[in-house]
């Protein structure tokens, strides 16, 4: 089986894009998750309660968890942005509960412009389950 490049995962974010649920900002994002040679994808699904929104990456992370993983290899995130997008502090969050520090997230745009990142340096100082009790 050959191993899933980086352009697979990159595909499979931007068909789940096609579905993000944006009628309040328009802005549609797509994430992929690997995990071995599996994706599972996701996209934003916004609320007319605004707050209630769950962003691309958190949606592709949780069907991965509710799959069974909660050690995830890679991700992949796309929108309509100028350069690479950039994914909000919560996901960074959520990433960190189930990625290692080293990690790769993608981020990527419609344009191609492409940033291939290590989950540490897109949140330093992550608060983690190591912070909890002592
Ligand atoms: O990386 C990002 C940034 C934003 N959004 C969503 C949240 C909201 O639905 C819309 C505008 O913020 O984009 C994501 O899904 N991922
Ligand atoms: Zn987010």
């Amino acid at each position: 089986m050959e191993s899933l490049t980086d352009q697979t995962l990159i595909q499979a974010a931007t068909k789940a894009r096609e579905a993000a649920y944006v009628p309040y900002s328009h802005f549609a994002v797509g994430a992929a998750v690997q995990v071995g040679d599996q994706i599972y994808t996701g996209a934003n699904i916004e609320n007319a309660s605004y707050g209630l929104s769950l962003c691309a990456e958190r949606n592709a992370i949780f069907q991965a968890v509710l799959a069974g993983h909660t050690h995830l290899d890679k991700i992949a995130v796309i929108a309509d942005t100028k350069g690479p997008v950039s994914p909000c502090g919560a996901c960074r969050q959520v990433m960190t509960e189930f990625m290692d520090p080293t990690a790769t997230v993608l981020l990527t745009n419609l344009d191609g412009d492409l940033s291939q990142n290590q989950l540490q340096a897109l949140i330093p100082g992550a608060f983690t389950k190591e912070d909890l009790h002592d």
